[in-house]
């Protein structure tokens, strides 16, 4: 109950919204409570006063009273109830909106490297599952949980100042139950961890499954992977039964102590009727009520399951909360240049270091290339440009101002990008390039595509460039993915390009397709770009060549291939590989 009660705050205290709706609406609730018992006691009270169980005599408008009193504690249940209802709706939407608001912005300011892929289908089930969960609990749960606690206390105070003997004899068993009760929650919340941590790896693994799906039939390997899903799936079960048949026995014997309660208190009363100190009104009082009391508190061990899982999604939400986010520089003016410097970068994945020691210059307008086996490094340092992570040692520099002191959208409005993973949207092709921009006429979007050798592939298309494209424009090829990034970038006009070099994937045509849609855009601009296939870069003016996180050789093309190192190895690899094919 202390882990719900402080996973609450805590996501109250993270939304930053004012809780004071949802606190009336709690107290609506508790007072709405107290006009459902009173009809109890005030007929105890009434009975006790009148014949023939007290000293009064029923006269023959006696019922108008208690019937009056009885009318209007209905209405006032049904009044409080309403506006408790809506107190509770209102504050809880109106806080888990807030709450999901700094939830999206936290994500918004984390670095981009944390959006990896292998994280989409936990952050997905995060920002969902568990976000409604909350939701659920301020505008639900918590009403019917303060209810079931409210009602047995109410009751407890009111039948204490009528016999207190009668009442501890209902109470004795109260603290062995809620014992066992704690018991059953330490329990499952040990096991839930272990539990939702398997649900959470499954389910990112059904996204994969989806998402590979074509490429796992392909190669025959649905099968296996579905295994591997059962097999989880199996885990899960095993998992859950024995939490449920261990933490169910607790459950039990919350309810079997509650439950031994009754049998005490009719003890008790048997006891006191014996020797005359209970009127037998008061002992009908606390036989009906007694039922009363337990009833919400049983009910209360049901909602251990959803005190549980808010406590762990709560868990899963902070975390993301703690997330450290990207620190954002005050500078929002332009750097006064566009030459790029590293200075001694070092970074690595955890653990794993990834880049030692890197510095080299970028001249303003000139194309350095960066080449090198695969896992050399290459992409991850062309992500610590756009600053998806911050460099552990050293720094780059861009105009001379380091990264970190410029503000995100500064930097990111000098930069353009061709990533060979491109991300498009399911809106029409107009639509899509226009992410380049925002604001540009339909006459720019077009005059981009064209130069970017997009035009006649868009013009086939059913639409033309109003055609929807499907998610992550599917129903394109990935030459004109490729091409349509390229006019992304064109229409952004950006000083500074980054690009991925990807035409080794595609048909001839589409390389030369996309060789002359890039030459159009590297035009003017500094350039960093990682290639693949090294013919593309003859000309840079600087090439790199990176292996093992380490820049082993630097020069242009005609410089290194002299120098007979790794780059001239690479050249000639690939031309080895190029020649039975030339040669057909
Ligand atoms: N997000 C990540 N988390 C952990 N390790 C990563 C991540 N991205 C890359 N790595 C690891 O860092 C190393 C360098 O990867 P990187 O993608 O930068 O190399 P690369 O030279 O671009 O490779 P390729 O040419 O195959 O794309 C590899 O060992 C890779 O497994």
């Amino acid at each position: 109950m202390a882990d719900f009660v402080q996973a609450s705050l805590r996501v109250i205290r993270a939304s930053g919204h004012s809780p004071a709706r949802i606190y009336t609406g709690l107290a609506l609730h508790v007072a709405e409570r107290a006009c459902a018992i009173a009809p109890y006691f005030l007929a105890w009270f009434w009975l006790s006063r009148s014949a023939p169980f007290g000293p009064g005599v029923a006269g023959p408008w006696a019922w108008v009273e208690p019937a009056a009193w009885l009318v209007l504690l209905v209405l006032g249940q049904m009044l409080l109830s309403y506006l408790g209802q809506m107190n509770n709706f209102l504050g809880g939407y109106a806080l888990t909106i807030a709450y999901r608001g700094r939830l999206i912005d936290h994500l918004q300011r984390l670095p981009l490297g944390v959006f990896g892929r292998q994280r989409i289908g936990h952050l997905a089930s995060v920002m969902t599952d568990d976000v409604k969960r909350m939701e659920d609990v301020f505008t639900h749960l918590s009403a019917e949980l303060l209810a079931s606690i409210s009602v047995p206390l109410l009751f407890a105070a009111m039948l204490v100042w009528i016999d207190w003997r009668l009442t501890l004899a209902l109470l004795a068993t109260w603290p062995l139950a809620l014992a066992a009760l704690n018991g059953a929650n330490r329990f499952f919340l040990a096991r839930g961890v272990r539990k939702q941590k398997l649900f959470l790896e499954t389910s990112g693994l059904i996204v994969e499954f989806i998402g590979g799906l074509r490429t796992l039939r392909l190669f025959h390997r649905a099968q296996a992977w579905l295994q591997g899903l059962d097999a989880r799936f199996a885990q899960i079960r095993q998992h859950s039964m024995g939490a449920e048949a261990w933490g169910g026995g607790s459950v039990l014997v919350y309810r079997i102590v509650l439950e031994g309660g009754l049998l005490l208190l009719l003890a008790v009363a048997g006891w006191l009727i014996a020797h005359a100190t209970l009127t037998p009104l008061t002992w009908l009082l606390f036989v009906l009520v007694a039922c009363k009391v337990l009833d919400p508190l049983l009910d209360a061990a049901a909602y251990l399951v959803e005190l549980r899982a808010l406590v762990q999604s709560e868990t899963r939400l902070q975390q993301l909360l703690d997330e450290p986010v990207l620190k954002e520089g005050g500078r929002t003016e332009a750097p006064p240049g566009f030459a790029v410097s590293y200075r001694h970068v070092g970074f690595g994945y955890g653990a794993q270091r990834v880049l030692h020691d890197i510095s080299f210059d970028v001249p303003e307008q000139g194309v350095t290339a960066i080449v090198g086996p695969s896992g050399a490094g290459k992409s991850t340092l062309l992500e610590l440009l756009a600053r998806f992570y911050d460099p552990q040692e050293g720094s780059i520099a861009l105009g001379g101002v380091d990264l970190r002191a410029l503000c995100s959208d500064t930097l990111y409005r000098q930069l353009g990008f061709v990533f060979q993973d491109v991300q498009l949207f399911d809106g029409s092709v107009l639509e899509n390039v226009r992410v380049g921009r925002e604001g540009a006429s339909d006459g720019e979007v077009i005059e981009a595509c064209r130069l970017a050798c997009c035009d006649a592939f868009v013009q086939r298309l059913p639409d033309g460039y109003a055609t929807r494209i499907g998610e992550n424009g599917q129903q394109l090829s990935g030459g004109e993915r490729q091409r349509l990034s390229i006019a992304r970038a064109l229409l952004k006009d950006a000083p500074v390009l980054l690009l991925d070099e990807a035409t080794a994937s595609v048909d001839a045509q589409s390389q030369h397709e996309i060789q002359q849609a890039l030459s159009q855009l590297v035009a003017g601009r500094t350039v960093i770009m990682i290639a693949h296939r090294l013919p593309t870069i003859r000309h840079a003016d600087q090439i790199l060549v990176l292996d093992q996180g380490r820049i082993r050789e630097r020069g242009t093309h005609a410089s290194l291939l002299a120098q007979g190192g790794l780059y001239a190895q690479l050249w000639r690899a690939q031309e080895a590989m190029a020649a039975p094919l030339d040669g057909a």
